[in-house]
């Protein structure tokens, strides 16, 4: 399994109920999963446990078989490519090219692929004509578009990504599904959490429910009403 966690639950502090609670999951290295929930059922706090970015306050979280506990963040984000919920909390360069080479240029890109790389990903996502910008001068959709285009630069084995449909219109919602679907079919692990249900029905194989903290339902299976919550 690449992440395994057992028993996990989490407190934030001052909070008299836990965000998190009993939580038992496994997800492999390929395929498309979604957390869905209503507001405040624990989903980003789930996957920030998965990252090592909260620590569990009960239980174990393994990620290929050793526990989180024992990897660095960055040990962590070169295995795993986390888009935020809010591209606002995670761009940070000064300019939209520079924020999709960030990541190349840490693994020691070289330069030729780098330029490649980030061409490429600033024509998928339409944003080549914002190249020299400063990120955080985007539309929200833009700057969506950007975050998602920044960590799938890095071509990470295993995806988690929280509401990336936030401020995408159809169109670019379609492309995104698109890549990936690509990204998928390379093997590689995507897991999304979303509360929207039309993105989650085209994408994904696997969805896990949540509600107050806990797994409501882990289907494979496709029965009717299965994402009424
Ligand atoms: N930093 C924080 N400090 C205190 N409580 C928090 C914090 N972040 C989340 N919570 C609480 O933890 C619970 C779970 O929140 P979480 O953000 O994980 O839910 P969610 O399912 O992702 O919600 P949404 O759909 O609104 O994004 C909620 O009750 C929330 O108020």
């Amino acid at each position: 399994m690449f992440l395994e966690l057992r028993q996990v639950a989490f407190s934030y502090p001052q909070k008299t109920s836990p965000a998190v609670i009993g939580i038992n999951l496994s997800l492999k290295k390929s395929g498309i999963t979604a957390i869905v929930g209503p507001n405040g059922s624990g989903k980003s706090t789930l996957t920030k446990l998965m990252l090592g970015i909260l620590p569990a306050s009960e239980g174990q979280i393994y990620l290929e078989g050793r526990n989180i506990t024992e990897y660095s963040l960055a040990e962590v984000g070169r295995q795993i490519g986390y888009v935020f919920q809010n591209p606002d909390l995670q761009l940070f360069c000064a300019s939209v090219a520079e924020e999709i080479a960030f990541g190349l240029v840490n693994q020691g890109c070289d330069v030729a692929t780098l330029e490649e790389r980030v061409n490429f990903y600033l024509d998928y996502f339409e944003l080549a004509a914002y190249r020299k910008s400063f990120p955080l001068h985007l539309s929200q959709g833009e700057k969506q578009r950007l975050a998602i285009a920044a960590v799938l630069a890095n071509e990470p084995e295993f995806l988690i990504l929280d509401e990336p449909t936030n401020g995408l219109d159809a169109y670019r919602k379609r492309l995104l599904e698109e890549y990936l679907h690509k990204v998928a079919e390379l093997g590689r692990g995507i897991l999304l959490v979303s509360h929207d249900i039309a993105f989650v029905d085209r994408m994904a194989e696997r969805i896990i429910v949540l509600a107050n903290g806990q797994i409501q339902s882990d289907s494979n299976q496709r029965g009717e009403g299965y994402l009424c919550y």
